[in-house]
């Protein structure tokens, strides 16, 4: 790794919206400079978790270490793949810490859309060069001066700067390479000075414990150093250092301006928190700024299927954590489903994913509840305070087609299907993205739900007003559908306060377990009331009513 001088080295990224190419450019940015093998069929080699593959998006980031000859001199080009949708954008803002320039990949027929926005601008305050590039030029609707114009516009960048490729194809994706050398600098590092290294992603491996990926700012750092973490001040051999390249490559060192991993015998997730700074044992350093943590925006309730499954679930998710940060996780439990979490997550997308991965990747069955969004209300008076629409803030034209409207929503109207809803009403044209602007006042109301008059604590919720009614009829709905018959009548009511909004009813059923017993034999009998007492301990009690732990699963899972 010695060969590369620093002036020789560049930190990229590629940002843009989702499915407008990245991970096909990084494919070709790979066989181009034969990180691959350029004869197979190559499809998004770096979106290497099963999650990915099956749903044909990038949820992580990966890096890749790139050699590439340009007019005599070797390069060592630091690639960062990152992921498009908005849920993620918390992965892109952490990959650019590590980088100096970013390539901004912008479909030749869609043109400029949200993420290509929100992304742009992480990169722009983050001070790194943008390189435009306008992908699919092979398409039968492509416009790319249309684009041109566009970038032009809204990112104040000469239409000339644009670079325009086909991915799918290779058309011009040497001069991608080109231009990263010549207009991405180098970084800014001191090789002399004490080892300073920002862990900036981590995964947690079953045989190797830790894997660290590091961005190298000061330097160097070898085999069997012994190093310091600036956040537990624990101290560790390094057993392994090395570049991605894409798969990890152990190499003695590594210097500053480089990137690569590093494997030091943490066996605990708790030790090497993305954001900590690594430095050499009795040379400290002050610590690089980390990270801002990520602001969760949908919660949810995570419960083992099975209780004796509750250590193994936290352990799973303990080490998924330490490969996804911006997840929340505090302790939570429920009459109805026992020991579990309260998870935050940064969207819908992102929500089910985690779950997904916590399946594939460490095989774990859990029930999710139905998400919900957090709230502060004043409860002086619990009269809950007026309520605000969305409001729109501005419009802007980006070109004859295209507009950029900017609303004020509530986040709870814009969480489970507002995406889905926006696509199909646009057929497909319009995008989205957003963040948040702060808690608002509005008219929130507290539901309860009774069975025979008693409060369900599982099932009690916040929800607005106007759509109290709908959703207390549906949970009443679904409670009657899988509650099974009893003894009584049950009369299962959704309230706010002492209102009742919604009722439904189960009819009652006498399951006389004596009805074959007849003849009087009294010890028959008792075997048999016995074996029925038994069958109700998996039933969870609400007053006189029996409420199998099934029933609160349909409920907590599917309404709202
Ligand atoms: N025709 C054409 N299709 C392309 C080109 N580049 C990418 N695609 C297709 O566009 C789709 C999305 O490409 P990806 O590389 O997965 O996009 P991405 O931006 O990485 O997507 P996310 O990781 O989910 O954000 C795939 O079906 C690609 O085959 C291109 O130059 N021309």
């Amino acid at each position: 790794m010695s060969r590369f001088p620093v002036e020789n080295i560049r930190n990229f990224s590629i940002i843009a919206h989702v499915d407008h190419g990245k991970s096909t450019l990084a494919d070709r940015l790979l066989e181009l400079t034969g990180t691959i093998d350029k004869t197979k069929n190559n499809k998004q080699v770096l979106d290497k978790l099963q999650v990915e593959r099956e749903r044909g998006i990038t949820v992580k980031a990966q890096t890749a270490s790139l050699f590439y000859n340009c007019e005599g001199k070797q390069y060592l080009l630091n690639l960062i793949d990152t992921p498009g949708h908005v849920d993620f954008s918390y992965e892109v803002s952490r990959s650019l810490s590590a980088c100096q320039g970013v390539l901004l990949v912008v479909d030749a027929n869609e043109g400029i859309q949200a993420q290509t926005v929100a992304n742009f601008f992480l990169a722009f305050e983050a001070q790194l060069s943008v390189i435009p590039v306008i992908n699919k030029i092979d398409l039968k609707n492509a416009d790319p001066e249309r684009v041109e114009n566009q970038i032009e516009k809204v990112f104040d960048i000469p239409s000339d700067e644009c670079i325009k490729i086909s991915a799918k194809l290779g058309t011009n994706v040497e001069r991608v390479l080109q231009a990263v050398i010549e207009r991405i600098p180098p970084p800014k590092v001191h090789r002399k000075n004490p080892l300073r290294a920002l862990v900036f992603d981590s995964t947690f491996d079953q045989y190797r414990g830790v894997i660290a990926n590091v961005a190298l700012f000061d330097g160097v750092v070898s085999k069997g150093d012994k190093i310091v973490s600036a956040h537990t001040q624990k101290t560790y051999e390094v057993n392994e250092v090395g570049v991605l390249n894409p798969n990890e490559q152990p190499t003695h060192k590594l210097y500053a301006g480089q990137v690569g991993y590093l494997i030091a015998g943490m066996k605990d997730v708790t030790e090497a928190q993305i954001g900590d700074t690594l430095y050499l044992h009795k040379q400290p350093v002050e610590p690089l700024p980390g990270f801002k943590s990520a602001k969760p925006m949908v919660f949810a309730g995570m419960y083992p299927l099975d209780q004796s499954e509750y250590n193994n679930l936290k352990s799973a998710i303990e080490k998924l954590t330490l490969n996804d940060s911006s997840v929340t996780v505090h302790r939570d439990s429920s009459l109805a489903l026992g020991a579990g979490w309260r998870l935050g997550f940064l969207g819908l997308l992102h929500m089910e994913v985690f779950n997904q991965r916590l399946e594939q990747e460490y095989n774990a069955s859990v029930i999710l509840t139905t998400p919900t969004v957090p709230y502060k209300a004043v409860l002086s008076s619990s009269k809950l305070i007026k309520a605000r629409r969305a409001v729109q803030k501005n419009m802007i034209f980006i070109d004859q087609n295209r507009v950029m409207l900017k609303y004020l929503f509530p986040l709870n109207e814009i969480v489970v299907d507002f995406y889905d809803s926006l696509k199909s009403l646009s057929s497909g044209y319009a995008s989205f993205d957003y963040e948040d602007a702060g808690y608002q006042t509005a008219e929130l109301v507290k539901m309860d739900i009774l069975l025979n008059g008693n409060t369900v604590e599982e099932l009690v919720t916040v929800v607005h007003k106007d759509k109290a009614h709908s959703i207390g009829k549906a949970i009443c709905e679904r409670l009657r559908d899988s509650l099974p018959r009893q003894l009584f009548e049950i009369a299962i009511q959704a309230a706010i306060g002492s209102k009742i909004i919604a009722r439904e009813t189960v009819k009652a059923y006498r399951k006389n377990v004596l009805a074959k017993c007849y003849g009087g034999d009294i010890t028959r009998k008792m075997k048999l009331l016995k074996r029925q007492a038994e069958g109700k301990k998996k039933l969870r009690k609400i007053g006189n009513v029996e409420v199998p732990k099934d029933a609160f699963i349909k409920v907590l899972k599917t309404v709202f």
